[in-house]
């Protein structure tokens, strides 16, 4: 059981907890897009500032630089922060990223992606970009050191605290700086807990022990020096973006079916007892409609589905740059095509396997077209999938958590997303890593309206505290 003075504080402090979601909220710190990095370095600040006024030793750590679209420029920081050092508690390490997706208003959003808005219908729906992946979740872990700094009360165990900025965008550098840390920083962790993924449904808390991996690819094919008039030039040179499409059109069928040959059969065989697992989770097909928005789930078979996002991969085509895009009848030939796709990853299905695959299977298909165009593939990031063991005790005191504040048991899942950093905590930091999310599968995380209830907002925050409790007793 977590301290009532904590769990009555959070209560009273709701609206204040919202008005600093709204705050960050406001800061765009998309990490993709080198236009918006200085927001994503204001934001790095932003949570250094209210660390350490909040009593923590706070470091903001350089990770060196990138090349973004040609341009060099610096990585956002890695936010290290530490509170408390007594060596009769347990360390939990916490990790969260400050970074967001791209979002603009005409994608589709009802409201200013960058203002945190309340449903207008009072449903306590929270829309803004970020407001679920992951700024909800990583201010959930302030508001429970703000609670306990204002009444008093002494944190149940230590916390060392790892937020960067890179996250969206394959987490350059961080790796490195776990690796050089390990010793350092990083050394004396008992476990790592993240809140960076999401429920199943909109009803029933999860704890989830694994993560899929992720491939992110892009084929650039190019041919005329400048971009063409299709009336003048159409039918008479060769046009990148039909071999881009041609190419594309190679990778995945309408089904879902990865036509690179060599990646389903690495897949793990599928055990019985791991078939069961899937039919104990709380989940129906509908809540797959329900969280897209239309009846295009790819089976009406609940294990299948569960099993198409947690065990097996998948392949999905992002987009294509350098094609028009814009409304109206433009008559162009572009010159040069860059197509974006990635390809979620599952134990047993490295990256760098995957990686000659997909190089060599995109070779040989544009190999096979009759074309002047030239092609080049390359993979832009990646992370390695992760599995953990949920019986460790850090997942007993979430499971005791869940049922206090909750009233249920959480289901136990595997997420179909990626947190790279994940596998490289368990790894060399040799601990368990626990995913605990706040927010419901149908917060739209990526995509436009995304949004976070405010139940799950203050019920998470309970949670995240509540569980510090558990954890400090657990054996
Ligand atoms: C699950 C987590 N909140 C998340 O959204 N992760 C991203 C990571 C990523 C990798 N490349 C780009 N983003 C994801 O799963 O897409
Ligand atoms: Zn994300
Ligand atoms: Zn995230």
């Amino acid at each position: 059981m977590a301290n009532p003075q904590f769990l009555s504080y959070v209560d009273e402090h709701q609206q204040q907890f919202i008005d600093k979601l709204a705050e960050v909220v406001a800061i765009p710190s998309v990490s993709g897009d080198p236009a918006y990095r200085q927001h994503v370095h204001d934001m790095g600040a932003w949570m250094a500032k209210h660390l350490k006024e909040l009593g923590a030793e706070v470091e903001l750590r350089p990770l060196g630089k990138q090349v973004l679209d040609g341009q060099e420029i610096d990585l956002p920081p890695a936010v290290l922060g530490s509170l408390g050092n007594d060596p009769k508690k347990k360390t939990l390490l916490l990790y969260g990223h400050y970074d967001v997706q791209p979002a603009l208003k005409e994608d589709g959003w009802r409201f200013d992606p960058w203002v945190l808005t309340p449903d207008p219908d009072n449903s306590g729906k929270l829309y803004g970009r970020g407001s679920s992946d992951d700024k909800g979740p990583i201010l959930g872990w302030l508001n429970v050191i703000q609670a306990h700094k204002e009444l008093g009360l002494d944190m149940p165990v230590n916390l060392k605290m790892c937020f960067e900025g890179m996250e969206e965008s394959g987490s350059e550098g961080l790796d490195e700086l776990i690796e050089k840390e390990k010793d350092g920083f990083f050394k004396g962790v008992d476990c790592v807990c993240i809140s960076d993924n999401y429920w199943l449904n909109t009803t029933t808390p999860c704890l989830t022990y694994g993560l899929r991996g992720i491939a992110y690819f892009k084929i650039s094919v190019s041919g005329p020096k400048r971009d063409l008039h299709s009336g003048v030039f159409g039918a008479t040179v060769h046009e990148p973006m039909t071999d881009l499409i041609q190419l594309m059109s190679k990778l995945v069928t309408s089904e879902g079916e990865i036509l690179v040959p060599g990646i389903k059969e690495l897949v793990a065989p599928l055990t019985d007892e791991e078939r069961k697992r899937y039919d104990v989770i709380n989940f129906s097909v509908k809540d797959i409609d329900d969280a897209v928005g239309a009846s295009v789930a790819l089976s009406d078979d609940k294990a299948t589905t569960l099993m198409g996002r947690m065990r097996y991969p998948s392949l999905s085509l992002h987009g294509i740059e350098g094609a028009f895009s814009a409304p109206g009848c433009k008559t162009v030939i572009p010159a040069a095509v860059h197509g974006k796709f990635s390809i979620r990853l599952v134990p047993d299905i490295g990256l760098e396997e995957v990686t000659k695959l997909v190089t060599d299977y995109v070779n040989a298909e544009f190999a096979k077209i009759k074309t002047k165009s030239s092609m080049s593939v390359e993979m832009l990031h990646g992370g390695e999938p992760w599995v953990a063991d949920p019986n460790h005790y850090s997942y007993r005191a979430a499971h005791k958590a869940t049922e206090a504040v909750y009233g249920v048991a959480p289901d136990y899942t595997r997420e179909g997303g990626s947190i790279p950093v994940t596998l490289t905590f368990a790894n060399i930091l040799k601990s368990n890593v626990l995913l605990l999310p706040m927010g419901r599968g149908d917060d739209g995380a990526h995509s436009i309206n995304e949004k976070l209830d405010t139940s799950n907002y203050i019920k998470g925050t309970k949670l995240l505290g509540t569980y510090l409790y558990e954890l400090a007793k657990a054996e």
